[in-house]
C-alpha cells in the first residue's frame, strides 16, 4: 500500500519542489488540503491524522506548531525549517556526514533536515574534523554564494519585480541561524566566522572553507579524507582539483540531488580552499527531504530523486 505523505506548505518553494518529486511516484501517495485553508488548523491536522509522515516546508513558528497540532499522532515527520536542527530527540538527516545517520533516520519519529549552507560546510568539515585534520577549536571561516530562492517566497518576489542587487552579502552580525547546527553536527567547539551571499540567480550554490596548511595536512590528505569517507555515496562526489576546474560554478548541479566537494590550493604556499556545490533546493532542502523519506520508509533511497 502506498505511504500518505502530507508536505505542509506544499505550495512554497521547497514544497512545491518535494511534491514535483514525489507526485511520479506510485509508493507514495499525497494528502492534500485546499489551497484557501493551507494555514487552517483544523484542516492541517486533519492531514497530520490521515498522513504517515508530514514533510514541515514551513517558517520555523509554523514548524513548531505543526509538531504541537499533531500531539498524540502516530504520523513522523521531516521538518524542512531551522526549528528542530539542534533539537532533542530529532534525528540529524543528513545520512552521508553524521556518522550512524542512515539507521538513525530510518528509525527516527522525527527527523531535521540540514540547512543549505550547512549541508555544504558540515559535508567539509564533519570528516575533516574526524580524521584529526581540522581541530574542533580552530579558527575557520566559511563563505558562502546561493541562489535567490534560497530565501523563499519573499526573496525571489524583490528579484522578480527587479527590485534586489545583483549580488549582496548578509548575516554579517554573525547570527547567522546555520552556526549552531555547523557547529553541533561537525563538533566545533569554536564558532566559525561565517559569510554568505546571495547572487542573481535562482537556484545552486558554493560553500568555501579557507584552510592554511601546515605539518598535519596538506591538499592530497584532505582529498584523501574526504574521497575515503565519501566513497560508494550515491549522492556526494569528491573531485580532484582538475576534475572541478578552474572556475566553480554554484549552478552546476541544479535540479540534481549531488553535492560535489574539491579541494584547491597549492602546497608551495601553504593555502588550500575547500568547495561544496549542491543545489539550495536539491540536497539543500526538497532533495534531502525525499531521501530522507526514502531511507524512513525503507525504500530505494534515490526513489524520485
Ligand atoms: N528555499 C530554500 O532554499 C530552503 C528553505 N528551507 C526551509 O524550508 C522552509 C520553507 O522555506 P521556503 O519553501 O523557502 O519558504 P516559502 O516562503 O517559499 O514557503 C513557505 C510556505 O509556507 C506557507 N505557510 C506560512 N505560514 C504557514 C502556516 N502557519 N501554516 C501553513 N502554511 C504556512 C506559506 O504560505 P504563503 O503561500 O501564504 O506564503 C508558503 O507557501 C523554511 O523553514 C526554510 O527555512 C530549507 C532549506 C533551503
Ligand atoms: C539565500 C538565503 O536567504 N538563504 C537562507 C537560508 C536558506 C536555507 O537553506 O536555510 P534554511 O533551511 O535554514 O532556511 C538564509 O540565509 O537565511
Amino acid at each position: 500500500m502506498a505511504s500518505k505523505v502530507f508536505i505542509d506548505g506544499e505550495s512554497g518553494t521547497t514544497g512545491l519542489q518535494i511534491r514535483d518529486r514525489l507526485a511520479l511516484r506510485d509508493d507514495v501517495s499525497l494528502v492534500q488540503i485546499d489551497q484557501e485553508r493551507r494555514k487552517d488548523a483544523d484542516a492541517r491536522r486533519e492531514a497530520f491524522a490521515e498522513a504517515d509522515v508530514a514533510i514541515l516546508c514551513l517558517p520555523d513558528d509554523a514548524a513548531r506548531e505543526a509538531v504541537a497540532l499533531a500531539e498524540g499522532m502516530d504520523v513522523r515527520f521531516i521538518d524542512a525549517s531551522t526549528a528542530h536542527r539542534v533539537a532533542d530527540g530529532w534525528v540529524y538527516g543528513f545520512p552521508e556526514a553524521v556518522s550512524g545517520g542512515r539507521a538513525a533516520i530510518a528509525a527516527a519519529k522525527t527527523v531535521s533536515n540540514p540547512g543549505c549552507y550547512s549541508t555544504g560546510a558540515i559535508a567539509i568539515l564533519a570528516p575533516l574534523i574526524k580524521a584529526g585534520l581540522i581541530d574542533a577549536d580552530e579558527a575557520l571561516s566559511i563563505s558562502g554564494v546561493s541562489g535567490y530562492t534560497g530565501g523563499g517566497k519573499a526573496l525571489i518576489a524583490e528579484y522578480d519585480d527587479g527590485t534586489a542587487p545583483a549580488h549582496f552579502i548578509y548575516g554579517l552580525a554573525q547570527n547567522h541561524k546555520h552556526l549552531p547546527e555547523i557547529m553541533v553536527r561537525t563538533g566545533l567547539t569554536r564558532r566559525p566566522v561565517f559569510s554568505p551571499a546571495v547572487g542573481n540567480f535562482a537556484q545552486g550554490m558554493a560553500i568555501q572553507v579557507p584552510l592554511h596548511l601546515g605539518e598535519t595536512r596538506d591538499l592530497s590528505n584532505l582529498h584523501q579524507a574526504l574521497a575515503d569517507h565519501y566513497s560508494g555515496a550515491q549522492f556526494v562526489r569528491v573531485l580532484s582539483a582538475e576534475e572541478a576546474g578552474a572556475r566553480i560554478v554554484p549552478t552546476k548541479l541544479n535540479d540534481t540531488n549531488m553535492l560535489e566537494i574539491s579541494v584547491h590550493g597549492d602546497d608551495r604556499t601553504g593555502m588550500a580552499n575547500v568547495i561544496a556545490v549542491l543545489d539550495n533546493l536539491g540536497k539543500g532542502a526538497s532533495g534531502a527531504a525525499v531521501q530522507n523519506l526514502n531511507i524512513m520508509l525503507g525504500v530505494d533511497e534515490g526513489a524520485g530523486l
